[in-house]
C-alpha cells in the first residue's frame, strides 16, 4: 500500500547539509498499523512528509497503491493525495470556522455539492463521537475534541491511507487512550491503512502492528511489535522500551545478587505465558528463582511478559535452567551490573 524505495532527503542549510532521511526502505501493508517511533531530530517527521510529497525526497521512490507517486505531476499528484488523509499534533483547525465549516469547507473544495457535504460532515462527526459540537468553535473545544474534529475532517475525504504526525503529543494520558481507541476503530472498521509518528511507545504499544525505530536519519531496527517487545536489540530501542515498563535495575544490585547466582530477563510470549516454567525448573534444575520485577504488556497483536528474577544456584545448574526455559520458548537475557 505505501512503499518507500531508497528514500533520502537532505536539507541544504546555512550551516550545511542535514541529512534528514537516510536511504529509508518501508513498506506499510494495507490494513495495517506501522508506526516510527523516534527521538527528538531522528528524521520522523521529514520521513511521513516524503511519503504525502509534502516533502520532496531527494533521492528514490515513494509508490502508494502500486503507483510511483514521486514522478507524478502536480494535478495527478493532487489526485493521488486524496486517498491521504493527514492528522497533526497542533491539529491545524480553522480558528474562525465552527466545527461544522472545519470539516465542511475542504469537501465544497473538492466540489462535493450541499446534500454530500453535509451527510460527510454528519457521518464523520458521528464516528468520531462528536456530533453535539457541530456548532462550536475549536477555542470551545478540548486538545481531544480538537483531534476528533481533525480526525473527521480527514477521513471525510474518504482515504486509504491516514498520516499521524505526532497526534497524541500534546494530549494527557487519559485522552492520548481514547484517541488511540479512535485511531483503532477506524482501521478495523473503516479499513483505514495507518502510518504514525511518535516518541511515545505506549503508542507502539496500544496499536501497532510493525515498528521502525530511527535514529539520526536511519531506520536501526524493525520489526513486529511483538518482535521488537520481546526481542529488542538496539540500545535506543531499550531505552524506549524502558519507558513503559520497570525493566531497570540499579547496576549495584545486580551486581550484588550476582554473587550467588545470575539475574535474568525472562519474556514471556505466546504459549509460553500459560506455562509454570519457573516452578519447573526449579524443581528440575536445583535453583531458586526470586521474582525480582514483573509486568504484562498488553500488544495490539499478543501479550507480552516480562520478569526479571534472581536465579541462585551454581554456574552448571543455571546455565542448563536456562537451555530448558529457551527451548520452551521464552526469550533470555542476561543482565550486567
Ligand atoms: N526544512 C528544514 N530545513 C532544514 N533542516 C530541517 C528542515 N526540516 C527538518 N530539518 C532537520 O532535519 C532533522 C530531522 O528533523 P525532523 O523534524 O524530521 O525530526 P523529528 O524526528 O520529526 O523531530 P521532532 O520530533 O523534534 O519533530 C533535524 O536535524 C532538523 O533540524
Amino acid at each position: 500500500m505505501i512503499v518507500l524505495e531508497n528514500v533520502s532527503k537532505v536539507f541544504e542549510t546555512k550551516k550545511g547539509r542535514v541529512e534528514a532521511v537516510k536511504d529509508v526502505n518501508l513498506h506499510v501493508k494495507k490494513g495495517e498499523i506501522h508506526g516510527v517511533i523516534g527521538y527528538s531530530g531522528a528524521g520522523k517527521s521529514t520521513l511521513i512528509r516524503c511519503v504525502n510529497l509534502l516533502e520532496k525526497p531527494t533521492t528514490g521512490k515513494v509508490f502508494i497503491n502500486g503507483e510511483e507517486i514521486t514522478s507524478l505531476n502536480s494535478g495527478k499528484l493532487a489526485e493521488k493525495r486524496k486517498h491521504i488523509g493527514m492528522i497533526f499534533q497542533g491539529f491545524n483547525l480553522l480558528k474562525t470556522a465552527t466545527v461544522y465549516d472545519n470539516i465542511a469547507i475542504p469537501l465544497k473544495l473538492i466540489g462535493l455539492n450541499k446534500t454530500e457535504v453535509e451527510n460527510r460532515v454528519k457521518k464523520y462527526l458521528d464516528i468520531v463521537g462528536l456530533s453535539e459540537k457541530v456548532n462550536s468553535y475549536p477555542s470551545q473545544l478540548s486538545g481531544g475534541q480538537k483531534q476528533r474534529v481533525a480526525i473527521a475532517r480527514a477521513l471525510s475525504q474518504e482515504p486509504e491511507i491516514l498520516l499521524s504526525d505526532e497526534a497524541t503529543s500534546a494530549l494527557d494520558p487519559e485522552t492520548t487512550d481514547s484517541i488511540l481507541d479512535l485511531l483503532l476503530k477506524i482501521n478495523i472498521e473503516l479499513g483505514i491503512t495507518i502510518l504514525l509518528i511518535t516518541h511515545e511507545m505506549n503508542v507502539i504499544q496500544k496499536i501497532c502492528d510493525y515498528v521502525y525505530v530511527m535514529e539520526n536519519g536511519d531506520i536501526v531496527e524493525q520489526g513486529s511489535a511483538i518482535d521488537l517487545f520481546t526481542k529488542p536489540e538496539r540500545e535506543t530501542t531499550k531505552k524506549f522500551l524502558n519507558t513503559i515498563a520497570q525493566r531497570k535495575l540499579s547496576p549495584s544490585l545486580i551486581n550484588q545478587l550476582q554473587g550467588t547466582g545470575s539475574v535474568l530477563r525472562l519474556t514471556f510470549v505466546g504459549e509460553s505465558t500459560g506455562q509454570p516454567l519457573l516452578a519447573a525448573v526449579s524443581k528440575q534444575f536445583d535453583v531458586s528463582p526470586n521474582i525480582l520485577t514483573a509486568n504484562i504488556i498488553e500488544l495490539k497483536n499478543g501479550i507480552v511478559g516480562n520478569i526479571v528474577i534472581h536465579l541462585e544456584g551454581d554456574q552448571k545448574h543455571i546455565r542448563d535452567s536456562l537451555q530448558f526455559l529457551k527451548e520452551k520458548g521464552v526469550g533470555v537475557e542476561e543482565l550486567e551490573g
